[in-house]
């Protein structure tokens, strides 16, 4: 579903951000990426959805070579990929609803059928009472499933979501978490960028590891979570 070949990112005048990237993500998978801060698990991220384009080797999405990508190709490589990013926000004068419905608007998917969908994600993530409040009446576990609501009113095949539990308290942390993880028992490939130690023994996961744009480690699950144990 996602694979990276010897990719390498970046910036003019800087060390590189990612080095030798070699990464393969199975179709249904939940991965955590996680390592200290400016490692570059949001640059990784990035790349899967080009919001940036790496600097050398090969990522297929879906077997298409997104580092070669055109310009103009890059919507309909967003369609399928749903993103949970910080610096998403929502738009504070819109209605849930609403809010959750944009891209279905953009898109031009006829009222019905976007209302139609939109209430299923908003049933989806328990949030379907909340349909016509704005977001700043709602809490903060609340905004960030509306956030996720959004990502995945489309249908998308794969979820990228970068530090979603940070300005939580641990029982939302547990709610999204919980979310995320059904999401991908219903089929959705989940990326999850944490530097949460909780998270990671929690739920069991693979996780791979950066360090200085480096992966120092991919462990499966239960691997993973015995590491953070010692
Ligand atoms: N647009 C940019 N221009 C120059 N350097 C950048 C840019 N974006 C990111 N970087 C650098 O790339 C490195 C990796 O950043 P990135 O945000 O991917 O790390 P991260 O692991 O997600 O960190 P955090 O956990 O703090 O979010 C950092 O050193 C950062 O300063």
């Amino acid at each position: 579903m996602i694979q990276f070949f010897h990719v390498y990112k970046a910036y003019p005048g800087d060390p590189p951000v990612l080095q030798d990237i070699n990464l393969n993500v199975e179709k249904g998978e939940f991965v955590f990426l996680t390592g200290p801060s400016g490692a570059g698990k949001t640059t990784l991220l990035k790349l899967i959805f080009c919001g940036e384009k790496a600097t050398k080797g090969q990522i297929l999405v879906g077997g298409k070579n997104i580092a070669r990508i055109r310009e103009s190709a890059v919507p309909y490589l967003r369609r399928n990929i749903g993103v949970v990013f910080q610096d998403f926000k929502l738009l504070p004068h819109r209605s849930v609803a609403d809010n959750v419905g944009f891209t279905l608007d953009v898109l031009g998917v006829p009222r019905p059928e976007a209302r139609e969908k939109v209430l299923r994600m908003l049933k989806l993530v328990g949030l379907e009472h909340k349909a016509n409040s704005l977001p700043l009446r709602l809490s903060g576990g609340e905004q960030q499933r509306v956030v996720i609501a959004r990502a995945l009113v489309n249908d998308p095949t794969i979820l990228l979501a970068d530090e979603p539990t940070g300005n939580l308290d641990p029982a939302l942390t547990v709610e999204i978490m919980d979310l995320l993880t059904d999401i991908n028992i219903r089929g959705t490939t989940v990326m999850v960028a944490t530097h949460d130690a909780t998270l990671l023994s929690r739920y069991q996961k693979r996780t791979v590891r950066l360090e200085r744009g480096l992966i120092v480690s991919d462990e499966d699950g239960v691997k993973a979570a015995r590491r953070m144990l010692v």
